[in-house]
């Protein structure tokens, strides 16, 4: 099987289907640094990743958008001295689509480079 960070995201379309129990589970299991946040009854992935600065904080953040203009796809991101919370979720469907766990797997690729 494909792994996640290797995968494509799909256009954002509204009537796209939110990923099922099933799937959460399944693929929640491929990201295991990452946590499920309910905010507003939207569903979210989130990870808080820590930096030694602000420098080096802000530097992550600037690859993560690289990241989501490429796949067209953005993230929530609090960046902060030392620390950048992001967090996934699928604006358009006001949830959790397999977009927003491909996501995930690639930005923990960013720390890999
Ligand atoms: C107009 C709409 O915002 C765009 O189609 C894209 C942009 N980036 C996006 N990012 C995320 N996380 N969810 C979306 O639904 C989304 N839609």
């Amino acid at each position: 099987m494909t792994a996640l960070n290797e995968m494509k995201c799909e256009a954002c379309q509204a009537d796209a289907p939110k990923v099922t129990e099933a799937e959460l589970a399944e693929l929640i299991r491929m990201i295991p640094d990452w946590g499920v946040e309910v905010r507003d009854g939207i569903m979210q992935l989130e990870r808080v990743y820590k930096f030694k600065n602000f420098k080096l904080a802000i530097a992550f953040t600037n690859q993560l958008a690289e990241l989501a203009e490429a796949e067209f796809h953005h993230p929530g991101i609090l960046t902060e001295w030392g620390k950048v919370t992001v967090t996934w979720w699928s604006h358009s469907i006001k949830g959790l689509h397999k977009n927003d766990f491909i996501m995930a797997a690639k930005t923990d690729q960013l720390l890999e480079n």
